[in-house]
């Protein structure tokens, strides 16, 4: 069994991306991210904190806007606004979810896509699905380059993506299909969960339900990727898998933490210097 190391492989990504930052300084270039977190949901929280180090790493400015719980949807669109038109600026990533009050669509809706470094603009979306050069959203893109540096085809494998959110699973679903897996998506409604998941060579859980897939649900060998995040009363992190008890029939895991989690962060920098390299000035 080889548990696949998020942490590394995220670590080769941003060394990557550290060079071409380099370079890119060195023809006067230099990259800017813009982080807008409205109120201080503690998961991202911590997702805005790993961030910052990331760009302090590979050599990004970071530009942070910490904006109250109460900001209103014009003072928000304002901002998105002023980093559209702002020429230093590279990326724009609008920290979710936002407090309920504010409309998530009409703001990612206002981001230009030549900024859109999550990929989650509607033009980035059509982009990845018709497969057209685009940004491609951070967290799916992570699991394709961790199966993808850890040696697993697949092309023309039976994948199986448990959760349909348009941030994790549908994304996720399309770019399996690029790569030539056969793809199955399953939810809420969806009958047999366990029979569809045991079908899975490659099996990708993103349901939001901590250590709810356990060995009951997973063929002998299949390779086993967990999108989930939870924190337990200990404070402990676990994910969507319960690790222990399907890790031993896996022919290889991904751990939370150091799983998914860090990759997400290096392909948001890899976003930012691809943008940069395609529509920067
Ligand atoms: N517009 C937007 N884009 C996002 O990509 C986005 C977001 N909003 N809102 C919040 C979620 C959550 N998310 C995480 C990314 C990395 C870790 C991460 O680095 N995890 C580490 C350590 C976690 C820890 O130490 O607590 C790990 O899994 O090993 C966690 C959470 C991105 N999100």
């Amino acid at each position: 069994m080889q548990i696949i190391d998020g942490k590394k492989i995220s670590q080769e990504i941003k060394d990557e991306v550290k060079e071409e930052v380099a370079q890119l300084k060195a023809e006067g270039k230099d990259i800017a991210l813009a982080v807008i977190q409205v109120g201080a949901d503690p998961a991202s929280s911590v997702y805005v904190r790993n961030k910052k180090r990331a760009c302090e790493y590979v050599g990004i400015e970071s530009i942070s806007y910490e904006l109250p719980e109460e900001t209103t949807q014009e003072e928000l669109m304002a901002i998105v606004d002023k980093c559209n038109k702002d020429p230093k600026i590279n990326g724009i990533l609008v920290q979710l979810p936002l407090p309920k009050h504010l409309d998530e669509d009409e703001v990612l809706l206002a981001i230009d896509p030549k900024k859109d470094v999550d990929g989650f603009h509607p033009v980035s979306v059509g982009n990845m699905v018709i497969g057209e050069k685009g940004f491609l959203p951070c967290t799916p893109a992570g699991v394709i380059q961790l199966l993808k540096r850890s040696g697993v085809e697949i092309d023309g494998k039976e994948c199986v993506v448990v959760g349909r959110s348009n941030i994790v699973g549908k994304p996720m679903a399309m770019l399996l299909l690029r790569e030539n897996g056969t793809v199955t998506v399953c939810h809420s409604h969806t009958k047999d969960l366990k029979e569809v998941c045991k079908r899975a060579d490659i099996l990708v859980v993103a349901i939001g339900k901590p250590k709810f897939i356990d060995d009951s649900y997973v063929k002998d060998g299949a390779v086993v990727i967990d999108v989930g995040i939870h924190r337990n009363e200990n404070n402990k992190l676990c994910g969507d898998v319960d690790y222990d008890k399907v890790a031993p029939k896996t022919s290889a895991i991904t751990p939370v933490p150091g799983g998914v989690g860090p990759m997400t962060i290096a392909m948001l920098m890899k976003n930012c210097v691809e943008s940069k390299k395609l529509f920067g000035e």
